[in-house]
């Protein structure tokens, strides 16, 4: 799949002159798969060069001073620079086109960039003002130099220039206030395999999914019985994933996942099911499917099938800003929510200011965040030309035309800021509740593993959380707003107790596919590795494997002194004379690859874990602790370069040895040994030493996809 986003790859876009034609070829069915995070993420590992600068080139706007010559721009600098721009140049005005300076500095591409927007910004003023005719003089001029539309600013401009070049039409009652009807759940279902690229490819949207059936999952705890209501359930994606979760769930069976799911159309609502179904079906999960079919408002609670020993659970996925223009309306739906009881009420939303009557504050919040928007798909769909095209085509467009030519409640397209969400929960005391840590610990490896995301950061507000993009002001917010009726506590008793590490290998199971499933371990058996980055993994593991020498020595003498049973010794003796074998290895690999190991400086990300190996050696740290640390560390390598040897693996001849060395059947022998000697003694545990463990595991699996990144070069 890596190479759909080829840098070098010949577009449909360049090819195909009209939207019409790509939306034609858009609407053929694509293959609906739920990836793991890690495998998604791969896709676009090699299109980060936007994002990257955005985050390296932080111009200072007011000097250009210091920077390389023809630098490229990142979206949010280019619009920070062409504020300063505006300001500083109050007297240019009206498209005079020779008063625009040129930055030699920059790139002609960041140059026109700033150029078009700080256009734009100063025919929205003029507009605002109703200065029309000199609002119409510089939109003309965005539209022309923006009609290659070749940048994700240029082509967000040319949408604004549009809009606002309609709206002053309007004003000047040239044409009718359009009615602007727009069905988005007509939109979201003609193009849906869009929409799908959209889901999988977009950080944002990543990490509200994940986040969000994190959520969910915490709220239902154990239940047996669990029942879904989504509003807006789309296509249904993230329910698949979530069904993964609950397929593994061994000490509470799944009884049944309902799942309802309400909306306009049934015809389509029932594609969404009959796709779930297929895929509960193939995961053997007892599953059904209802729908509602109805608008969000006036709902009743008797369309809904309940049974008294289910627990509900509602999820809202960009939905409730829909109600925004009816604010009465929004809060009978909020009251009706709250009246199904529901342990947890997932919400997620795009935090942004457009819900005002004033115009151009309107404009201001909606700008910076289309522009973050357009950056971003610019970068995740940049192998999926077609489906960019119809995201910003058909729905973008519409929204910003809504924004900017509809008034009162023709305006229906409506962002609103945390803080409104956040008093509009509190008066149907429905409040935050904290996210777990496993959940925002995932959230945060989610974003931190790759560098396409390096745009992305998490904050929380409260707890809320918020997913943001580069540009100041636009944030993805992945709102939760949970209530829950019951404490939910992970109860073990002596018979769960028996499967400790896979229950916590369960419930870290997305972390620990993060682990065993980074994008260097998909690169070695995809064959698209680059052997500068093995060669730098083989040097850095060289200096971990020593560091693990010492380790294995304090276990042994842990094992011996404490253990109450002699095999443990056994075990951990095989695992020590093994690394002596692999030292010999390392040292042939790295003359085979001309690597000098006595060369090698180990990266910082390495000494971090080797000093947490260390840490784990001193004669106060519990046994139990440092046998299920050692059996995690194996673990991972193990179940990694299994992974590049299974079937359909293309993992070059030259690395196969490497694969062979870990993802062998005896390794995996050793490593179900380890597990076992883990499980027996965690069972005995105390709760301080148990809690501990977990946190071990969680910290060794965070230190392996650390050490993933450092080989990888992220
Ligand atoms: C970073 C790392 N983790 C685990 C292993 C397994 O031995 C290794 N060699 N290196």
């Amino acid at each position: 799949m890596a190479s759909q986003c080829g840098d070098g790859e010949i577009t449909a876009d360049e090819e195909s002159p009209s939207v019409v034609s790509h939306h034609a070829e858009a609407k053929k069915e694509v293959p609906w798969t739920p990836q793991p995070p890690f495998e998604i993420l791969n896709k676009y590992a090699s299109h980060v060069k936007r994002f990257r600068h955005g985050r390296i080139i932080r111009p200072a706007p007011e000097t250009t001073a210091g920077r390389s010559p023809h630098q490229e721009l990142s979206a949010d600098s280019i619009l920070e620079l062409a504020k300063m721009r505006l300001l500083q140049h109050t007297s240019q005005r009206c498209g005079d086109s020779d008063s625009f300076k040129y930055d030699p500095h920059l790139s002609s591409e960041s140059n026109k960039d700033v150029e078009l927007t700080s256009c734009l910004l100063n025919a929205a003023e003029k507009f605002a003002n109703q200065q029309f005719d000199c609002a119409e003089k510089l939109l003309r001029r965005c539209i022309l130099l923006s009609s290659h539309a070749d940048s994700p600013v240029e082509r967000v401009v040319k949408f604004f220039a549009e809009a606002i070049h309609e709206r002053v039409d309007i004003e000047r009652g040239k044409i009718d206030l359009h009615k602007n009807i727009f069905h988005l759940e007509d939109t979201l279902f003609d193009y849906q395999p869009a929409i799908l690229a959209l889901e999988q490819k977009l950080p944002s949207a990543q990490v509200t999914q994940f986040t969000a059936i994190q959520a969910v999952l915490d709220g239902v705890g154990t239940a047996r019985k669990i029942h879904l209501i989504d509003f807006g359930i789309k296509t249904g994606l993230h329910w698949s994933i979530m069904m993964q979760g609950l397929a593994n769930r061994e000490n509470y069976p799944l009884e049944l996942l309902k799942i309802t799911a309400v909306g306009t159309s049934k015809d389509r609502l029932d594609e969404t099911g009959r796709r779930l179904s297929s895929f509960a079906e193939s995961m053997n999960l007892p599953f059904l499917y209802k729908t509602v079919v109805s608008e969000t408002k006036g709902l009743k609670k008797d369309s809904f099938e309940f049974d008294p020993d289910e627990v509900v659970a509602v999820y809202s996925g960009l939905c409730l800003w829909s109600q925004l223009a009816w604010p009465n309306q929004l809060r009978e739906f909020l009251q009706f929510v709250k009246n199904l009881s529901p342990c947890v009420i997932v919400v997620n939303e795009i935090e942004a200011s457009t819900n005002t009557s004033v115009f151009i504050d309107r404009f201001h919040g909606a700008l910076p965040f289309t522009i973050a928007t357009f950056d971003c798909l610019d970068t995740c769909l940049k192998g999926d030309t077609i489906y960019r095209k119809i995201v910003e085509d058909v729905f973008f467009r519409d929204m910003i035309r809504n924004i900017i030519t509809a008034e009162d409640e023709e305006r229906t397209f409506r962002h609103a800021k945390i803080s409104f969400w956040k008093e509009l929960f509190a008066e149907f005391e429905i409040v935050g509740t904290e996210l777990s840590d496993s959940t925002l610990y995932q959230a945060r490896l989610l974003v931190k593993g790759n560098a396409a995301w390096d745009s992305c950061t998490l904050d929380m507000n409260g707890n809320y959380m918020l997913i943001q993009s580069i540009v100041t002001g636009a944030k993805f917010s992945d709102d939760r707003s949970c209530q829950r009726s019951e404490e939910r506590r992970e109860v073990m008793d002596g018979s769960d107790r028996t499967a400790v590490t896979e229950t916590w290998l369960k419930k870290h199971r997305l972390l620990y596919v993060g682990a065993t499933r980074h994008p260097f371990l998909l690169g070695i058996r995809d064959g698209s590795v680059d052997f500068a980055s093995f060669k730098r993994w083989l040097g850095q593991d060289y200096i971990f494997v020593r560091a693990f020498v010492p380790f294995i020595a304090s276990l042994l003498l842990k094992a011996w002194k404490e253990s109450d049973d002699d095999s443990d010794v056994d075990v951990i003796l095989g695992g020590m004379a093994a690394l002596n074998d692999e030292i010999a290895w390392f040292k042939k690999e790295a003359s085979k690859w001309g690597v000098a190991l006595n060369s090698v400086v180990p990266q910082q990300t390495n000494l971090d874990y080797c000093r947490f190996l260390e840490s784990l050696t001193s004669p106060d740290v519990d046994y139990t602790l440092a046998i299920t640390a050692f059996w995690v560390i194996e673990a991972v390598y193990q179940e990694s370069f299994a992974h590049c040897l299974e079937d359909g693996s293309k993992t070059p001849e030259e690395l196969k040895e490497t694969c062979q060395r870990w993802g062998n059947d005896g390794f995996g022998q050793y490593c179900r040994a380890l597990q076992n000697i883990a499980n027996r003694r965690l069972e005995k545990a105390s709760d301080d030493v148990l809690a501990k463990a977990e946190v071990n595991l969680l910290k060794v699996l965070e230190h392996e996809v650390e050490f993933w990144n450092m080989s990888h070069g992220v």
